[in-house]
């Protein structure tokens, strides 16, 4: 089954906190993501709400709820208690565990799953307790020793970052390393059980060859470069471009 498509709204967000006004509005743009037949919405929120403020939340859920039930709300960050109080306040399908200090400017890497395992397995519990599936930021380069302590945690699924192969964006050699290594720990994590998503640095140009090389991808998160499309594009035309470039 070809991929599933989620909708970051954080630039979205970004773009509307140049002013102290609603627009461009982040639910509205979310409503024509899902009516174009985005599988869900994702929100990424900050500790400093650069983008996302915690206040965008409910009228995210209530949107899925109230107008697209079966879609699903996927947050990620890092579980301070401010953040799994979030979560819990808002319900989501699923949430993506993010190794991120609060000084990032954004996400750059996957969790040392060994290194972090009481943390992650704690938290986990709680989420799952909650009914949230849980999935955890995981380097591209993931081999057998690190998937294992993944699936030891009680994750559902691990989420590849892929900034290192949209990076390569101008380099197709180095682009064929990225998907070989993203090939590889793929066939790994899939092997043991883990569900498989990714995200970070996708396009409608990089999102084909990532699906052919991640046969088993359930599902990407696309903010970035969505949103760039989607000024081209509008976003409805943008969420059939990428759902096309998934697979479908
Ligand atoms: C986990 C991940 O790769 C994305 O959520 C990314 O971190 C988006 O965050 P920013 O929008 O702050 O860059
Ligand atoms: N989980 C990755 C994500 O949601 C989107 O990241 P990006 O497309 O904004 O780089």
């Amino acid at each position: 089954m070809p991929a599933q498509l989620s909708v970051n709204l954080n630039a979205v967000a970004m773009l509307r906190n140049r002013r102290d006004l609603p627009w461009p509005s982040v639910t509205g743009l979310g409503r024509i993501a899902l009516e174009a037949g985005a599988h869900g919405l994702t929100v990424h929120p900050r500790p400093d709400q650069r983008h996302i403020r915690f206040s965008d939340l409910p009228a995210i859920r209530a949107l899925i709820d109230d107008e697209f039930p079966g879609a699903e709300f996927n947050i990620e960050g890092y579980p301070t208690e401010d953040f799994l109080a979030l979560v819990e306040a808002n319900e989501p399908e699923q949430v993506t565990l993010v190794p991120d200090d609060p000084a990032q400017a954004t996400s750059d890497h996957g969790w040392d799953f060994a290194g972090n395992a009481d943390l992650l397995k704690k938290v986990i519990a709680r989420l799952k307790k909650g009914g949230a599936r849980v999935s955890l930021f995981c380097d591209p380069d993931a081999d057998l020793a690190a998937l294992e302590a993944a699936k030891a945690t009680g994750a559902d699924r691990i989420e590849y970052y892929t900034g290192p192969y949209g990076g390569t964006y101008d380099d197709p050699a180095a682009a064929q390393r990225e998907l070989a290594r993203l090939e590889a720990s793929g066939r790994i994590a899939h092997d043991l059980g883990l569900g498989v998503n990714a995200g970070h640095d996708l396009t409608v140009d990089n999102m084909p060859a990532l699906a052919k090389a991640l046969p088993q991808l359930r599902e990407v998160s696309i903010g970035h470069g969505l949103t760039a499309d989607a000024l081209e594009h509008g976003m409805a035309e943008t969420v059939r471009r990428f759902i096309r470039a998934c697979g479908n």
